[in-house]
C-alpha cells in the first residue's frame, strides 16, 4: 500500500481516538453508575473500540516510513494499549472474571470475531536496541555450541551397548540378504516378459488405455463441477496470485527503507544536538541566568528573604518559570521540603494511592456506584492527540514526497533538550550564587543558610538493595552455566495465531439466561496476548499497566499450556528461563545453591529482559502434601525464596513468572493464589474450535482434507479430547506410507477413532473439579459472592453475602 493510506489510516484512527477521549474525559465528570451491567457494557464497548484503533496503529506503525511520524504512532499505540489492559482490568475487576464475552457488541458495531484478536505490533520483534540484539547473538551462540556438543557426544561409540552394535550389524545383513532376493526376482521377471512379447501389445494397450483416460476425465469433470458449484477452491487461488507476492515484495522494501530513514534521522538528531550546542547553548545560558537572578530579586521583594533554590529532583529552575507567582512557589518549596511529594504522573506514590484508594473504593462504590479506576495513560492518549493536531494534522507534505525526516522538527525538539542541558549547568552555578547572594546579606541577621542534606537523606534510604552474588562474572560465562544446568532454554517456533481455537458465538446469550458459559480457545488466546504478550513486547505498556508478576495457567493435559508459554516467547523474543520442580530437582544443592540458582536465573532474566520463567507443574512446589514417590526430588525447594524474589520485580523489569499445572487440586490454595495474581483456567475444546483444529492439524501433518473426511463427525466423536490427544491420533494414523497413499485412498474420519479411543478423553467430572478448585481463588470466590447478592436482592448488600456462600459451596 501507499505511504498516502497509511498516513490516512493514521488520520482515521487518530480521529477515532479524540472521540473516545471526548467520552472518557468530558468537561463534566460522569456520575457514577448504579447499574453493574450497564456500567460493564460501557467498558466493553470502549475496549472493543480501543482495540480497533490498536489494529490501525499497528499496521501503520509497522509500514509507515516517516520516522517522526512513526515516533508519534509509537507513543500513541503504547497508550492505547496501556489502555485496552486498564479497561479490561476495569471489567476483571467489575465482573469478577478472566473472560468476557462481546458478540452483542461486536453485532451492534458490526464488527466480526477475528476483529477482537488482540493485534501484536512488529515492533517489539523488529525495533530491538543493539545491545540488547547482540545478547540475543551471544545466547544463540552459546545455544548452537551446546548443540555441537550434545550431537558430539550422542555419536561416540561408547555410549552404544553390544545389544545396538548387534541390532545395527543385523539389519545391514538383512538388507544385504534382501536386496540379492530383489535381484533373483528382478531376472525372472524379466525372462517371463520375454516370453509374453508374442501376445497382442497393441490391442491391450488400447484397453488399458481406454480404461485410463475415462478415470482421468470422470475425475477431471466432478472437480470442474464442484469448483463451478463453488464447493471447492479453484487451485489457482490457493497459492499466492501475483498481486499478492508483490504488495509482500512491496512491505518487505518498506521496511527496508525504513531503517535506512531511520538511520538518517539519527544522524540527523546528532548534527543538529552539535549545532544547537554551539550556536545556542551559550546564549541559552545568559538568558536564564538574568531570568533567574530576576527572580531572586523579586522573591526577596516580595517575601523579604532570598528564595530557597527548586531542587533538581524537583526540576530545578524549571519550577521557577512554571506559571506561578514567587509567593505560591516560596510555600510549595516549603511543603515540599516537609513532605518530599512525587510529581510525576506514573510515580510509585501514586501507583501506591490508586492501589489504596481501590481497596477503599469498593465498599463506597457500593454505594454511591460504581466509576472507572484511576488511568496512567489517558493523559498519555491525550498528549499524543494533540502532537497529532498541532504537528501533523494539517501539515503541507507536498515537498515530501519521500517521507523523509524533517530537520525543522527536530530542531524545536532537540532545542528543548539542550537547554534542559544547559540549564542543569546554570542551576549549578546559580545555585552557588544564590547561597553566596544569601551569606553576604542575610550574615548580619544570623541566619544560618538552608542546605537540602535533609533531601539527600531521604532520598538514600530507598528500597532495599538486592545483593549481587556473581558481580565478577561476565554474562555470557552466566547464561553458558544457565543453559547447561537446563535453566535456559531455547523456545520452540510457535507463535499465538498457531494456537488454534475459534470463536465463541453464544457467550453474552448464555450469561444472559444464568448460565456460565465455557471460554472458547480463542478467548484463551486473547486474555494471554493482553496479559502477557503486551507488557512484554511493550516497555512502556508493562510500566504503567496494572502490574502482573506471576500468572498460572490451568487445564487437563495437553490444552496447549506450554505451547502458549513458548508462543508468548516468540512472539516478544523474551528469552525462556526453567524453574520447574523436576528441572531443579538435585541442581545447586543446598541453601546457598539455591539462592545462588534463582540470584543467577534473575539477573539474567533483567539483563536478556523480557523473559519468562516458566514453572511446569507449579501445584508441587505448594503441595499439601508431598507424595512419597517425590520427597527426594524435594518439589518445595522454592516455595519460599521464588515469593520474595517476585516482589523485588518492579515496572521496568519485564520478568514474567508463567506456571502451569493441571492438577491444582494438590496444592494449597491460598498460596498458589498469593504467588500466582492472575489465574487462567483453559478448558478443553469445543465443537467449532475442534472442527478447526483436527483441519488444520490434519493438513500440518501432510494430510490432505477432502470431501471424503468427515470433518463434523470427527468433531462431534472427539468431544473430551484436547488438542494434545489430536495431535498424537493424527500423527499416529498419518504415516509416511500413508500419506503417499491418499492420491487413491483419500483420509477418512473413521481411520482417526481407533487412535482416538485408545488415549483417555477429559471427562466431565475432571472438568467439573477444575471448575469447582476455580471456585476457590480469589476471583472465584468474588464472583460467587457477587453472584450470590445479586439472588438476595439488587444492588448487593455487604452483609449476609457470606451465609449464602457457604450454603452453594
Ligand atoms: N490450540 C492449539 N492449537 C494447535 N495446537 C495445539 C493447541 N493446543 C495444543 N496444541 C498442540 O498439542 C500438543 C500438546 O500441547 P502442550 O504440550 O502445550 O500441552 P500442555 O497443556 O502443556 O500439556 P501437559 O499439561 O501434559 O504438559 C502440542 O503439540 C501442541 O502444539
Amino acid at each position: 500500500m501507499s505511504q498516502r493510506y497509511y498516513n490516512q489510516m493514521w488520520a482515521d484512527a487518530q480521529h477515532e481516538l479524540s472521540d473516545l477521549l471526548a467520552e472518557e474525559l468530558p468537561a463534566e465528570p460522569l456520575s457514577p453508575q448504579k447499574d453493574r451491567v450497564v456500567f460493564v457494557q460501557r467498558v466493553a464497548t470502549l475496549y472493543v473500540r480501543y482495540i480497533q484503533i490498536c489494529r490501525k496503529l499497528v499496521e501503520v506503525h509497522d509500514l509507515l516510513l516517516h520516522p517522526q511520524k512513526r515516533r508519534v504512532v509509537r507513543a500513541s499505540l503504547d497508550a492505547v494499549m496501556g489502555r485496552v489492559l486498564e479497561l479490561k482490568n476495569e471489567m476483571v475487576e467489575k465482573e469478577f472474571s478472566e473472560y468476557h464475552y462481546m458478540d452483542d457488541i461486536l453485532y451492534a458495531l458490526k464488527l466480526t470475531p477475528a476483529k477482537l484478536e488482540i493485534p501484536i505490533p512488529h515492533y517489539f520483534l523488529n525495533d530491538v536496541s543493539k545491545t540488547a540484539q547482540d545478547r540475543k547473538g551471544m545466547l544463540m551462540d552459546i545455544f548452537k555450541m551446546m548443540e555441537a556438543i550434545k550431537s558430539l557426544d550422542s555419536v561416540t561409540l561408547e555410549e552404544m551397548t553390544q545389544e545396538e552394535a548387534i541390532k545395527i550389524i543385523q539389519s545391514a545383513e538383512r538388507a544385504r540378504q534382501g536386496r540379492l532376493r530383489a535381484k533373483l526376482l528382478q531376472e525372472i521377471s524379466r525372462s517371463k516378459r520375454k516370453d509374453a512379447e508374442t501376445a497382442d501389445t497393441i490391442s491391450a494397450a488400447i484397453c488399458i488405455q481406454k480404461a485410463w483416460r475415462s478415470y482421468i476425465q470422470r475425475r477431471k469433470t466432478q472437480h470442474e463441477e464442484r469448483i463451478f458449484l463453488g464447493m471447492v477452491m479453484d487451485s489457482k487461488y490457493l497459492e499466492p496470485c501475483p498481486d499478492e507476492i508483490a504488495v509482500l515484495a512491496a512491505e518487505a522494501d518498506t521496511r527496508i527503507k525504513q531503517k535506512e530513514y531511520e538511520e538518517a534521522y539519527q544522524k540527523s538528531v546528532q548534527l543538529v544536538v552539535n549545532e544547537l550546542r554551539e550556536m545556542e547553548a551559550y546564549d541559552m545560558s545568559l538568558t536564564l541566568k538574568s531570568q533567574i537572578q530576576q527572580w531572586f530579586f523579586e522573591c526577596r521583594n516580595a517575601t523579604g528573604a532570598f528564595p530557597e533554590y527548586p531542587s533538581e529532583e524537583d526540576g530545578g529552575s524549571s519550577l521557577i518559570f512554571e506559571e506561578k507567582t514567587p509567593e505560591q512557589l516560596k510555600t510549595e518549596i516549603d511543603e515540599n521540603e516537609e513532605k518530599p511529594i512525587s510529581r510525576n504522573y506514573s510515580s510509585k506514590s501514586k501507583k501506591t494511592e490508586g492501589k489504596e484508594k481501590l481497596k477503599k473504593g469498593v465498599e463506597a462504590e457500593e454505594e454511591a456506584g460504581l466509576k472507572m479506576l484511576p488511568s496512567a495513560f489517558l493523559p498519555d492518549l491525550e498528549a499524543g492527540n494533540k502532537v497529532y493536531t498541532d504537528v501533523w494534522k494539517n501539515r503541507d507534505e507536498s515537498e515530501n514526497f519521500s517521507q523523509k525526516h524533517e530537520v525543522e522538527l527536530i530542531k524545536e525538539e532537540m532545542r528543548k533538550v539542550v537547554e534542559a542541558e544547559v540549564r542543569v549547568q546554570v542551576d549549578e552555578q546559580m545555585r552557588q550564587e544564590l547561597a553566596e547572594m544569601k551569606l553576604a546579606v542575610d550574615k548580619d541577621k544570623g541566619v544560618k543558610p538552608k542546605t537540602n542534606a535533609k533531601k539527600k537523606k531521604g532520598s538514600k534510604s530507598g528500597k532495599k538493595k538486592e545483593k549481587d552474588l556473581t558481580a565478577d562474572r561476565s554474562l555470557e560465562s552466566l547464561c553458558q552455566e544457565l543453559v547447561e544446568q537446563g535453566l535456559l532454554k531455547q523456545t520452540n517456533n510457535v507463535r499465538m495465531q498457531d494456537y488454534l481455537g475459534e470463536y465463541s458465538y453464544l457467550g453474552t446469550t448464555l450469561r444472559q439466561n444464568d448460565i456460565e458459559p465455557m471460554p472458547s480457545l480463542s478467548d484463551v488466546r486473547q486474555v494471554l496476548s493482553l496479559y502477557a504478550v503486551l507488557p512484554l513486547g511493550s516497555p512502556a505498556v508493562h510500566e504503567k499497566a496494572p502490574l502482573i508478576k506471576a500468572l498460572l495457567l490451568v487445564g487437563p493435559s495437553g490444552v496447549g499450556k506450554k505451547m502458549l508459554v513458548h508462543a508468548i516467547c516468540q512472539e516478544t523474543g523474551s528469552t525462556l528461563f526453567d524453574l520447574s520442580p523436576l528441572n531443579t530437582a538435585g541442581k545447586y544443592p543446598g541453601k546457598d545453591g539455591l539462592a545462588m540458582m534463582l540470584h543467577m536465573v534473575f539477573k539474567v532474566a533483567r539483563l536478556l529482559q523480557p523473559s519468562v520463567i516458566l514453572i511446569e507443574d507449579a501445584e508441587k512446589m505448594f503441595y499439601k502434601k508431598t507424595p512419597a514417590a517425590e520427597t527426594e526430588l524435594d518439589p518445595k525447594r522454592l516455595k519460599k525464596n521464588l515469593p520474595e524474589l517476585l516482589k523485588l520485580i518492579k515496572g521496568e523489569d519485564r520478568v514474567l513468572v508463567i506456571g502451569t499445572t493441571k492438577d491444582p487440586h494438590s496444592a494449597d490454595v491460598e498460596s498458589l493464589c498469593k504467588m500466582y495474581t492472575k489465574i487462567i483456567l483453559i478448558p478443553r475444546p469445543d465443537y467449532s474450535s475442534r472442527y478447526v483444529l483436527w483441519k488444520k492439524l490434519i493438513m500440518k501433518e501432510g494430510g490432505e482434507v477432502t470431501f471424503a473426511l468427515d470433518l463434523s463427525s470427527l468433531a462431534k466423536n472427539s468431544d473430551g479430547y484436547t488438542p494434545g490427544h489430536m495431535v498424537q491420533a493424527i500423527r499416529s494414523v498419518l504415516t509416511k506410507k500413508r500419506i503417499l497413499q491418499q492420491a487413491r485412498k483419500p483420509l477418512t474420519a473413521r481411520e482417526f477413532i481407533p487412535a482416538l479411543a485408545k488415549l483417555d478423553p477429559v471427562f466431565q467430572e475432571e472438568e467439573e473439579a477444575l471448575k469447582s478448585w476455580y471456585a476457590k481463588t480469589p476471583l472465584g470466590k468474588k464472583r460467587i459472592k457477587a453472584a450470590a447478592g445479586k439472588e438476595e436482592e439488587l444492588p448487593p448488600p455487604p452483609k449476609g453475602k457470606t451465609t449464602k456462600t457457604k450454603k452453594k459451596k
